[in-house]
């Protein structure tokens, strides 16, 4: 029985497998070597799902802790954006969860027009072969809007119902009602639908940690795929170049080819000049190129994309790592780079 809160006796366990095989996002091998597995870790993907304003951002960022999203290092893993990684170590000994949160674009269940069909396409590919999806409502409404995005995800993935705000609720019985009447509402082919049901808040520390434990057994017994400390210096660089990749890739549409990379240069930091001011990073990459052609594509019609490239990377940059941000981009052509194998070593990739 998992009745948070001590509510009524809900479904507890999903009728699935709840450990779904997939490729981890960012191998922490070469390919061919095979890691110890290490005894008690486990580690996932947890995709955060709902329609606008239920409070998926102030879970996000109570769950990881930090404003600060990283990217999948993995030059062809355009599937998952990664948002945070929790890492939850065991007091003594290696193991302990690692929780790998992905982004998911909202749902739009207000139009159905091509576009807002092409988003939920794109969102839907993002949770598709996650371990966990938390299904966000607010305590004691679920709408249509709710049943939409609901009926979009994935059977097989288990999902709970992650019922916010329940500090906006008067008084705690009257949920009790509520919850009994999804069950009957979300009954028979849909009955287990969830496999449970948590009432909580985003903004209680407390239910915040309640969260973690009741996640943890979704995810499977596996090596964490990053290391325990979230970011480090070298990470922000690493962030510096995804979002210069991510950009460049967006703003060239699908013109480009993927054998297109960048190479962070250099990533200096300077302390603040006066009390109350930012520290002011000054970052200078390289995208490199495999043909002329694709050299002009970036730079654009008089240096307008490269431009743009840049301006958008600075933007997120400054809110990512709270700094004032210095970017210069370069544009090299180097074909074949791909194919050499010296050469992917020195851009980064294993
Ligand atoms: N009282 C209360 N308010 C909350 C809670 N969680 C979120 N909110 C508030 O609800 C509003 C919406 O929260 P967001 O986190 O932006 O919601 P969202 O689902 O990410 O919204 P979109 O970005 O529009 O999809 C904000 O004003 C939050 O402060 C909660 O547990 N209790």
């Amino acid at each position: 029985m998992n009745d948070h809160n001590d509510l009524p006796d809900l479904p507890s366990e999903p009728d699935h497998d709840p450990v779904p095989d997939h490729m981890p996002p960012m191998p922490a091998m070469p390919a061919g070597v095979q890691a110890q597995p290490i005894p008690g870790q486990r580690c996932g993907l947890v995709a955060i799902v709902g329609k606008p304003n239920v409070g998926k951002s102030t879970l996000m960022n109570a769950l990881v802790g930090q404003k600060i999203s990283i990217t999948s290092r993995k030059a062809q893993t355009t599937r998952h954006r990664i948002t945070g990684i929790r890492t939850v170590a065991d007091a003594e000994g290696p193991g302990g969860t690692q929780f790998v949160f992905v982004d998911t674009p909202g749902f739009q269940t207000r139009h159905a027009n091509a576009l807002n069909r092409s988003l939920n396409k794109t969102v839907l590919g993002a949770v598709a072969d996650v371990d966990l999806i938390l299904f966000v409502v607010e305590a004691g409404r679920f709408t249509s809007a709710d049943a939409k995005v609901l009926g979009l995800l994935d059977r097989n993935i288990p999902v709970l119902l992650i019922a916010n705000k329940l500090d906006t609720v008067l008084r705690r019985a009257d949920l009790a009602p509520w919850l009994q009447q999804m069950q009957r509402e979300h009954g028979g082919e849909a009955q287990d639908r969830f496999a449970e049901f948590v009432p909580m808040s985003a903004k209680n520390a407390k239910d915040i940690e309640r969260l973690f434990a009741i996640c943890a057994k979704y995810l499977p017994e596996q090596n964490w795929w990053y290391d325990a400390e979230e970011l480090t210096d070298r990470s922000e660089k690493f962030l510096a170049g995804e979002t210069v990749r991510e950009k460049l890739f967006r703003l060239t549409g699908d013109e480009l080819p993927y054998t297109s990379t960048v190479v962070v240069d250099k990533f200096e930091e300077e302390p603040p000049q006066k009390k109350g001011h930012k520290r002011l990073v000054k970052i200078a990459a390289t995208i490199v190129v495999e043909r002329d052609g694709h050299k002009a594509m970036v730079i654009g019609d008089k240096g307008e994309r490269i431009k743009r490239i840049g301006m958008e990377t600075r933007q997120e940059l400054e809110k990512l790592m709270d700094a004032k941000v210095f970017i210069e981009l370069w544009v090299k052509v180097r074909s074949g780079w791909a194919d050499d194998e010296a050469r992917v070593k020195s851009f980064g990739y294993e």
